[in-house]
């Protein structure tokens, strides 16, 4: 075929003016796409510090149309490789393309994934009311009145007023005031296949009668077909030890739940208190009550979970978590020999509790990863507790296992710990209030006959003991947190791990009487 010349020198015609310009599926498909994805995740605080950005790959696509506005919604699934020091993970990154000359529907630029050689926009969707009005249409909606209300409003789903919450978050909130009377959209980032505790747990808290949680409208969920070749390298979204990923799988994506009006963060709160010279023992009370009123909830909603506390198990998980944090942090290796001293103890004096027919309290479900961040304040509803996804850096099977009650105690009183330093009070003191007054009001409304359900609190010297190995614990689990994501802050828990640790009794010699003295 004879070549089309559009001038006396023979040259032809630029290519662009000869090719239609790509749909905007194709403009997605583009290589310059990825790449300008790759190069955006490293600063996204849900991307993990010690993985590369370079090797991330696509592992399926769903796409969610084009708007009125010419807006083009997708949401990607990345596959994260991982590495020495982190596990593969799965991304949800749903994007939205403005082909240039269309009218940008971001404010100030914000989620901007790149500007694009042709001019497009690609955007982080949840950014963007074209993905979640996409979102809101497909979701599945809760039977509850405000769901409903919301669902079928004569208006449609009215995304005006979105707004994402900035804040160092795991995960993306999207507040969408005009949604249901007014909700906040959590878009899930690290995938992880199974049912979100985060759904499920509210929704059957809220279903056991207790409102102390944000009620979920209406979540989303994804199937993944994996490619035959590559199963069994990528993991669940924060194991440890890789587990190998089936060839299909599915999960929860987002959650739509009732916004809690005027929320304070409970961290944020504390922290002004602590600055201001103000006790916060009053709503660490209040807030003691909550978490009580959540643990009884939470047996009554998950009754077949509840059983017998050994405590010879409880201590040999924790030794194993030991184990991993001593291999993440050298200041926890560093302290090893002494943790150790401290489990062995706290193993005798377990073991001489249960002789003496002072069981451990029952092990069900719990949070899990409960600490001031978690809880709302609200002038009108007072304390909610969000977030049932458990410790983002633990193995997602372990996350959701039965425990005591007293790890989310433990969690709550290493937070005004935090909240003390970071707020800068100027006395150790109100720190120890706003503990005492927490434990008061947890502990007063266990004390209720029937709260529990069954079987007699714990004494009052055992709980201390269980409570300074719960705290231990999370103060091992801070000190890895801290060391990957916020080094400047590892003064705090690695202060309460040498305050724990400080208080073990001397080592027992043969003078010692009593299970207390006992070293095994
Ligand atoms: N229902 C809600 N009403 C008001 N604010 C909320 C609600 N849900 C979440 N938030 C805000 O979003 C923040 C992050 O929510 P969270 O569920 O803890 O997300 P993540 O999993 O990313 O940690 C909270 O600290 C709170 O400020
Ligand atoms: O809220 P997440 O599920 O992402 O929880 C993780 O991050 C928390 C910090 O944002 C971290 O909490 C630690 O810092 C808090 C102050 O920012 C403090 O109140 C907590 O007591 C402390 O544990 C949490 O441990 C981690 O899992």
């Amino acid at each position: 075929m004879a070549a089309v010349h559009d001038d006396e020198d023979g040259r032809f015609p630029p290519m662009a003016d000869a090719r239609p310009a790509p749909t905007t599926t194709e403009r997605l498909d583009a290589p310059d796409v990825l790449d300008a994805v790759r190069a955006w995740l490293p600063d996204r605080r849900w991307f993990p510090t010690t993985a590369d950005a370079t090797a991330v790959s696509l592992v399926a696509r769903t796409d969610l149309g084009v708007d009125d506005r010419g807006a083009h919604a997708v949401v990607d699934l990345l596959r994260v490789p991982g590495t020495s020091s982190s596990s593969p993970m799965t991304l949800q990154v749903p994007l939205v393309l403005e082909p240039a000359g269309t009218p940008q529907a971001t404010v100030d630029g914000r989620g901007v994934v790149a500007v694009l050689d042709d001019g497009a926009r690609l955007v982080d969707g949840a950014y963007h009311p074209a993905f979640v009005t996409a979102w809101l249409e497909r979701a599945s909606w809760s039977g509850c009145p405000a769901a409903t209300a919301a669902r079928d409003s004569a208006g449609g789903l009215d995304v005006r007023g979105l707004h994402v919450l900035t804040g160092e978050q795991s995960n993306t909130s999207v507040l969408l005031p005009a949604v249901a009377g007014g909700s906040m959209l959590k878009v899930i980032r690290a995938l992880a296949p199974g049912q979100n505790p985060d759904i499920v747990v509210p929704l059957a808290l809220v279903q056991a009668g207790w409102a102390g949680v944000p009620e979920p409208y209406a979540w989303s969920e994804t199937a993944v077909e994996e490619d035959p070749t590559s199963v069994g390298t990528g993991s669940d979204a924060s194991t440890s030890t890789a587990a190998p990923l089936p060839q299909r799988w599915s999960t929860h994506t987002g959650v739509l739940a009732e916004l809690v009006p005027q929320a304070r963060d409970g961290f944020e709160l504390a922290c002004d208190f602590a600055r201001e010279g103000q006790p916060f023992a009053n709503p660490a009370r209040e807030l003691g009550t909550q978490v009580a009123q959540m643990h009884s909830a939470l047996r009554r909603a998950f009754a077949s979970e509840v059983h017998e506390a050994d405590p010879a198990w409880l201590l040999d998980a924790m030794q194993r978590r030991v184990r991993s944090a001593a291999g993440a942090s050298s200041a926890v290796r560093s302290r090893v020999d002494q943790i150790d001293a401290f489990l062995e103890h706290m193993r005798g004096v377990a073991e001489e509790a249960v002789r003496q027919g002072r069981p451990l309290p029952p092990v069900q479900r719990i949070h899990g990863d409960l600490h001031l961040g978690q809880a709302l304040y609200s002038p009108q509803k007072g304390w909610r507790i969000l977030d049932f996804e458990g410790e983002p850096l633990r193995p997602l099977t372990e996350r959701t296992r039965p425990d005591l009650g007293e790890r989310d105690v433990a969690g709550m009183l290493r937070s005004f710990d935090y909240a003390s330093a970071v707020g800068g009070a100027t006395s150790s003191e109100w720190a120890r209030a706003a503990r005492r007054a927490f434990l008061e009001g947890y502990t007063g409304y266990l004390s209720v006959p029937g709260a529990l359900g069954f079987g007699r609190p714990p004494s009052l010297a055992d709980r201390v003991l269980i409570r300074d190995a719960f705290e231990l614990d999370k103060a091992l689990y801070e000190v890895v947190y801290e060391e990957r994501n916020r080094p400047d802050w590892i003064s705090i828990p690695l202060g309460a791990v040498d305050r724990v640790l400080g208080a073990l009794p001397r080592p027992a010699t043969s003078a010692d009487a009593g299970p207390a003295g006992r070293r095994a």
